[in-house]
């Protein structure tokens, strides 16, 4: 199941600027780690925003929950999610 996923960034200015650097640095391992694993498809970043649009395939809607909210920066971000299926027009036979 393919699901596109908008994360919006939103850390706390009162932050210390060490602690913010830590948790982007466990979530880039983690983010490279589920796309070794081909559940993260697609990782784009939403120009002139901290953004992202991104591509999830998973078996399930628990396991996008699952791995979403089990990304470091979970507490700090919007998640805006949308289901995808194959568009009758698409001549890519790599989507599902
Ligand atoms: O920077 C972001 O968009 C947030 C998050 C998503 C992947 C990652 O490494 O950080």
């Amino acid at each position: 199941m393919l699901f596109k996923v908008e994360m919006t960034v939103r850390l706390p200015a009162t932050m210390p600027v060490a602690e913010a650097e830590a948790l982007k640095t466990t979530e880039r391992e983690v983010a490279q780690g589920l796309m070794r694993q081909g559940r993260w498809r697609h990782l784009w970043r939403v120009a002139g925003r901290y953004a992202n649009v991104s591509i999830f395939d998973v078996d399930s809607v628990e396991q996008l929950h699952q791995l979403l909210s089990g990304l470091p920066l979970f507490p700090y971000m919007d998640i805006d999610v949308a289901p995808l299926c194959r568009h009758p027009s698409s001549i890519r036979d790599d989507d599902r």
